[in-house]
């Protein structure tokens, strides 16, 4: 409310709440700040990154990995987990989301967490079969099939799905189609990496996946703005000045040191 407004001070607890400090007028600015990426802009940016600005995937999957795992902590921080154990299950998709994935995991395993893996079509590019080595490491489990719906929800406080990001298209190929036919099913609380997995980046879905958090990379895509679950980040701090300005993506300005911002 105006009342509010008047009392409000930009501090960096604020910061996370800002949008409800300002008057009406200024909220709904604030509300067009971030731009919703479409699929080509978001693969043209990702593009750019590597051969414009000399970074390489390892890297920003990294950051990217580590800013998942920074959001789940604070959206579901051990202390509020449910089960006995603090065990998540990262279900890895076949591209550069799945990556994600699993560095998500290994930073989670850091955090206290005991995530397993699921990760079944496995690309063999070096990248890929480090960070599954990693994991191994790591002592994280890896599963070889899909657990019913039942056993998941027996078995886990939260599932991250890191199946397909901005580069999916089409219908859900196997045997991914039968993995979120089962998520759909299941009731803990489901965490999805960049896109709810089986989303049309720019349309979603109707019928598909309703995570409980949606954690965006870079930028929210067009399908974000259709996100009706508790929690969104953005993560993915690595977005050079010059390439946000080219791109217009008014990104909301990250608090102090931190990799993730609650949107
Ligand atoms: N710039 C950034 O923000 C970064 C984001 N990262 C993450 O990378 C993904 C995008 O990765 P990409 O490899 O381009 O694609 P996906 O992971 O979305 O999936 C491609 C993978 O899926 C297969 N596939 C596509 N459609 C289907 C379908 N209908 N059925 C079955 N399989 C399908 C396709 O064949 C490929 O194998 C982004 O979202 C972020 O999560 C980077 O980690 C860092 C930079
Ligand atoms: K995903």
């Amino acid at each position: 409310s105006l009342a509010q407004a008047g009392s409000c001070s930009v501090s960096a607890a604020a910061d996370r709440h800002r949008s409800h400090c300002l008057s009406g007028r200024a909220a709904s600015t604030m509300a067009h700040a971030v731009r919703h990426l479409g699929q080509e802009e978001a693969q043209k940016i990702d593009e750019e990154l590597f051969s414009e600005y000399g970074f390489s995937v390892d890297q920003l999957m990294e950051l990217a990995g580590l800013s998942c795992a920074t959001a789940v902590t604070r959206a579901y921080p051990l202390s509020s987990l449910v089960k006995a154990r603090p065990s998540l299950l990262v279900i890895c998709g076949p591209g550069n989301n799945g990556g994600d994935g699993l560095v998500c995991a290994r930073h989670l395993k850091l955090f206290g967490y005991e995530p397993t893996v699921l990760y079944p079509k496995r690309p063999s590019k070096p990248l890929f079969q480090g960070l599954t080595t990693q994991c191994e490491k790591m002592e994280i489990p890896f599963l070889t099939d899909m657990p019913e719906a039942e056993v998941i929800d027996e078995a886990y406080n939260l599932v991250i799905d890191a199946i397909f990001g901005f580069s999916f298209k089409g219908a859900v190929r196997e045997p991914f189609g039968s993995i979120l036919d089962v998520l759909k099913k299941t009731t803990v609380p489901v965490a999805s990496i960049d896109i709810p997995s089986g989303w049309d980046v720019e349309q979603g879905s109707a019928d598909g996946l309703q995570p409980d958090m949606l954690i965006s990379l870079t930028a929210p895509k067009k399908s974000a703005s259709l996100f009706r679950g508790r929690y969104h980040f953005l993560g993915g701090r690595f977005v050079p000045p010059a390439l946000e300005k080219k791109y217009q993506l008014r990104l909301p300005p990250y608090p102090g040191t931190d990799c993730v911002l609650q949107l």
